[in-house]
């Protein structure tokens, strides 16, 4: 962006102590929150890398606060606009990117945000990069060891390949033969995925069957920008967490016919040893009394013969016989560049990317609808969707979707 916009100048200056005005003009924006506080955002220059920075003036006490920043961050490129939306996020839209990098934001008063505030007893921000299109939420798959978790998920993806994808887990227990890194699991030493946890890379992490196993933020993240619907397969205690999370999911349980089949498929699969089997299945006569709990799962599913159980499960997510592999249509890539103007009616965003001097009239603007965003930070914040907006010959505003 060229010159910082007008508010920078008139909310700020008056109420800056001296020394405190802001040099960087045009790589900052600063965005009024309720009466109190304005965020500052913009590119800042540490260790020699250059990162996107947040602080907070709060008016009431004259002093600027760096809060704590969680979700991941935006790299920066090129200049960025900002503009408020419900006081409880800034919309942050990044210049010289396309559409699939360039709506961010960045949220100072949401659920997970005063949580996170109350948790860390300290000012808290979070970032979660906007998603183009409709996306489901996620889905949570829980069941003791050997009810055919695996073997659902695996007929899902195989049957809806552009649909779904797979949260891949990380977890200190040793690979079966069979089993790959990175696809099946992250397998990692315990010291690493304790420090990753530490430094709040997990969005759920727990103790089964004398391993860690944990979903990073990043494991949902990729799926979610591949336009694909996240499928998480966890124990209850991960799904307990989950639920108490800012992630949006539906939460399916699923149980064996008896305890004595149960015992029978785990030993039949044969990749444990008979500790193993006998530790599993000690934490299944557990893990089913926590599967009835109330409120904490959608839906719980017999998986008694296989493929009855799978014609369920595809019921219960609305893909009936006739819904075969549909792709999800992917949008052309808008280019918003450096210089564009911002503004807001309602939940749409108007984005005019027309630079003045050569000002051909609308020619080149965009309507972000925000009405149907889900999810958010940790994670991204899905449902935008992007229309070109083209004036008609008696100067209204027509729109096209961009899909
Ligand atoms: N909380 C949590 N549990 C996980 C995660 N990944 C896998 N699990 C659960 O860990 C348990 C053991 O998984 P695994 O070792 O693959 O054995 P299996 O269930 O017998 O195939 C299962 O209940 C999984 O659902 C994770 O990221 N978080
Ligand atoms: N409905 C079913 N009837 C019989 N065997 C099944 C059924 N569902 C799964 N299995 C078998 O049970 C074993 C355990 O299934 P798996 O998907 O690995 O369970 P989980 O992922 O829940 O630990 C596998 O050998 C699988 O082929």
């Amino acid at each position: 962006m060229g010159e910082a916009p007008a508010f920078f100048d008139d909310d700020l200056r008056g109420d800056f102590p001296n020394g405190l005005l802001l040099k960087s003009k045009g790589c900052e924006t600063a965005i009024n929150i309720g009466c109190n506080k304005t965020y500052v955002i913009g590119a800042t220059e540490k260790e020699s890398a250059c990162t996107i920075g947040v602080r907070i003036f709060d008016k009431s006490t004259s002093k600027w606060v760096i809060p704590t920043v969680l979700g991941t961050k935006p790299k920066p490129l090129g200049g960025h606009s900002a503009i408020a939306l419900d006081e409880d996020r800034i919309l942050v839209i990044k210049g010289n990117s396309t559409s699939d990098d360039c709506f961010w934001f960045l949220e100072v008063n949401t659920a997970f945000v005063r949580e996170q505030k109350t948790r860390l007893g300290t000012e808290v921000v979070a970032w979660s990069k906007g998603v183009i299109g409709e996306s489901e939420k996620p889905i949570v798959i829980s069941g003791p060891s050997g009810v055919g978790k695996g073997t659902l998920i695996s007929k899902l993806m195989e049957e809806f390949p552009s649909m779904f994808g797979f949260s891949v887990s990380h977890t200190t227990r040793a690979p079966r033969n069979n089993e790959k890194n990175g696809v099946h699991y992250h397998f990692t030493e315990r010291s690493v995925m304790e420090k990753d946890i530490k430094d709040e890379k997990f969005l759920e992490f727990a103790a089964v069957h004398g391993n860690l196993y944990g979903t990073s933020i990043e494991a949902v993240e990729v799926v979610t920008d591949r336009r694909k619907r996240c499928i998480l397969d966890i124990d209850v205690q991960g799904a307990r967490s989950v639920r108490a999370s800012s992630l949006e999911a539906v939460f399916i349980f699923v149980c064996p016919p008896s305890f004595e089949e149960l015992e029978k498929r785990l030993r039949s699969r044969g990749t444990e040893t008979e500790e193993q089997i006998q530790k599993r299945l000690r934490n299944a006569k557990a893990e089913l009394e926590q599967g009835n709990s109330p409120g904490l799962f959608d839906h719980i599913l017999v998986n008694d013969d296989l493929n009855k159980c799978y014609e369920n499960l595809k019921k219960l997510l609305g893909l009936g016989d006739s819904v075969k592999t549909t792709k999800i249509p992917v949008p052309k890539l808008v280019q918003i560049p450096p210089e564009h103007i911002v503004s807001k009616i309602d939940q749409k965003i108007l984005i005019n990317c027309t630079v003045p001097e050569q000002e051909k009239p609308a020619a080149n603007m965009f309507m972000l609808d925000l009405s149907s965003i889900k999810g958010g930070a940790p994670g991204r914040t899905r449902g935008l969707s992007i229309y070109a907006v083209e004036p008609s010959t008696n100067g209204s505003i027509g729109s096209e979707m961009l899909s």
